[in-house]
């Protein structure tokens, strides 16, 4: 059974002023609810992938559809369909983690059509997927730890069940409960409402638990793909890490 793409990326290619190729002809594919991670070296491009499909930033040449709809000539459609969380979550240190989810939600499925109950269902899903307590909830988000500001970031993602969800580092400097916590999450979350999430990562412990499968970036271009067991047995490693020393070329 065949089932169709719910992403689509073709041959992107992002030439950045100054003549940076970020991006430079990178195609790949997302099946509903499933969790792909694009991996690779600082600067390989990953950010600049993310930003473009989530509309923030015009290709240079290239398309992306999520469900058929192409995101440079139709953005809005395309907005409802997902939900992006950069790696740094800046902002809104004045509101309240409640106040936060409440703002995000209602902005996020307002522009779906939802209705006021589909709206507070959301935000009650979003408080409980937080892990957080209330007093918490009610405190500003200026005072939260990096790990809870996540928290608060992917669970309103979630949510609000978009067909896509893109998470930019989402364990980016968080420890080692906090990561854990956090990925569980994203994967159970994915299994269980079919949201598909498109994740980065430079813990490759993380991408082989948590991805189903995995796209390697090295300046701008994809230069491998597969499940992760895949590529550590094609490579002839013991575990992800060392697939990915060898296929960057470290070792
Ligand atoms: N706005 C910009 N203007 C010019 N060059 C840029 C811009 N944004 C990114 N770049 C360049 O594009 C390349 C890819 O950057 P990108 O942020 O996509 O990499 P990344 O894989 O996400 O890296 P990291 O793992 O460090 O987050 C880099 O050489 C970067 O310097």
């Amino acid at each position: 059974m065949s089932v169709e793409p719910l992403l689509r990326v073709e041959n992107l290619v992002k030439v950045f002023p100054g003549g940076v190729r970020a991006v430079d002809g990178v195609s790949f594919e997302m099946s509903p609810g499933e969790v792909v991670a694009l991996v690779g070296p600082n600067g390989a491009g990953k950010t600049t992938t993310f930003r473009i499909i989530a509309t923030l930033l015009k290709p240079s040449s290239g398309r992306v559809l999520i469900e058929d709809v192409d995101v440079v000539k139709d953005p809005l459609e395309a907005r409802k369909r997902l939900v992006f969380v950069p790696e740094e979550v800046g902002g809104y240190r004045q509101l309240t983690g409640l106040e936060y989810i409440e703002f995000a939600v209602r902005v996020h499925l307002g522009a779906r059509g939802a209705s006021e109950d589909e709206i507070r269902r959301a935000v009650r899903e979003a408080v409980e997927l937080t892990g957080l307590d209330r007093s918490t909830l009610r405190r500003k988000m200026g005072e939260y730890s990096k790990g809870m500001k996540r928290r608060v970031q992917v669970a309103w993602a979630l949510a609000v069940k978009p067909r896509l969800v893109i998470l930019d580092e989402p364990t980016g400097g968080l420890d080692v409960e906090a990561s854990y916590k956090l990925r569980m999450l994203i994967r159970e979350y994915a299994r269980r409402e079919g949201v598909a999430v498109l994740l980065s990562s430079h813990n490759m412990l993380e991408v082989e638990s948590v991805a189903d499968r995995v796209y390697l970036m090295r300046s701008g271009r994809i230069v491998a793909s597969g499940r992760p067991s895949e590529i550590i047995e094609r490579v002839g490693a013991r575990n992800l890490e060392e697939a990915y020393m060898k296929l960057v070329g470290v070792m």
